[in-house]
């Protein structure tokens, strides 16, 4: 039982042994203060363009389920909002909870949601993902809260390969994927300088939150928490709470794109 991950004795409280920037000045996720968070006029519209050509697995990585896209081309991109040049679309995860109370990474005026959708994109003037998760405006991260209400048909294809995968390292070909289905009606967004949230926490993702949540019903939360943490012939164990709690601000600003 070694390796970082979401239980007490390898959880979010004991990452800064292995990994001291989890104390450091931009760690993510935060708690965003909407009263706190300056509109700026200056920040344009997001435009997202993918390509469902692009989506190429779905995977269990022991800590979340995960969508996988080629990212050899600018096929599927995240461009204007608060990046300048152009970032590809690498892959798309989630963050839960074992129950509809908690689960959310961000969180809104100290509220959380029952999950968190991440899409990931990397910025194409360093070489490649590797690369640019070591520079400071090397990913730029589309943060979608999860809020329970009626199921959400687009949603549905992404649990509906679960059972497929339900064990630690599980993989299948997830093919014609458009990931703006899962995208609210709004993209309006906060915006602030952050880091991933899991090992190895690296401080380059500038965080796009859309301030819509979309819609998920708990029999579909129930979906995600039938996944695993561990591998097939393992102990089982639930994979739920894979969030990492909010982090101090350390003098950052939030900004928004909206009034
Ligand atoms: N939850 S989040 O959206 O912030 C997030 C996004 C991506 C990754 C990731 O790619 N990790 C593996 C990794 C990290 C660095 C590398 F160089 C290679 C792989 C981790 C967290
Ligand atoms: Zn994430």
């Amino acid at each position: 039982s070694h390796g970082w991950g979401y239980d007490p004795e390898n959880g979010p409280d004991t990452w800064s042994a292995q990994f001291p920037v989890a104390d450091g000045p931009r760690q993510s996720p935060i708690d965003i203060v909407t009263a706190d968070a300056h509109y700026d006029e200056n920040l344009q519209p997001l435009e997202v363009k993918y390509d469902p050509g692009s989506s190429s697995g779905i995977v269990n990585n022991g800590h979340s389920v995960q969508v996988d896209f080629a990212d050899d081309t600018d096929s599927s991109t995240l461009t204007g909002g608060p990046i300048s040049g152009t970032y590809r679309l690498r892959q798309f995860h989630f963050h839960w909870g074992a129950s509809d109370d908690r689960g959310s990474e961000h969180t809104v005026d100290g509220a959380k949601f029952p999950a968190e959708l991440h899409l990931v994109h990397w910025n194409t003037k360093y070489p490649n993902f590797a690369q640019s998760t070591t520079q400071p405006d090397g990913l730029a991260v589309i943060g979608v809260f999860l809020q329970i209400g009626d199921a959400n048909p687009q949603l549905q294809k992404v649990l509906d390969a679960l059972e497929a995968i339900k064990t630690k390292d599980k993989q299948i070909a997830f093919l014609d994927f458009d990931p703006s289905v899962l995208l609210p009606s709004s993209l309006d967004y906060w915006t602030y300088d952050g880091s991933l949230t899991t090992p190895p926490l690296l401080e380059s993702v500038t965080w796009i939150v859309l301030k819509e949540p979309i819609n998920v019903s708990s029999d579909q939360m129930a979906m995600f928490r039938s996944l695993l943490f561990t591998q097939e012939g393992d102990e089982p164990s639930n994979m739920v709470d894979n969030y990492r709690p909010p982090q101090a601000l350390k003098g950052r600003s939030v900004r928004a794109s909206f009034k």
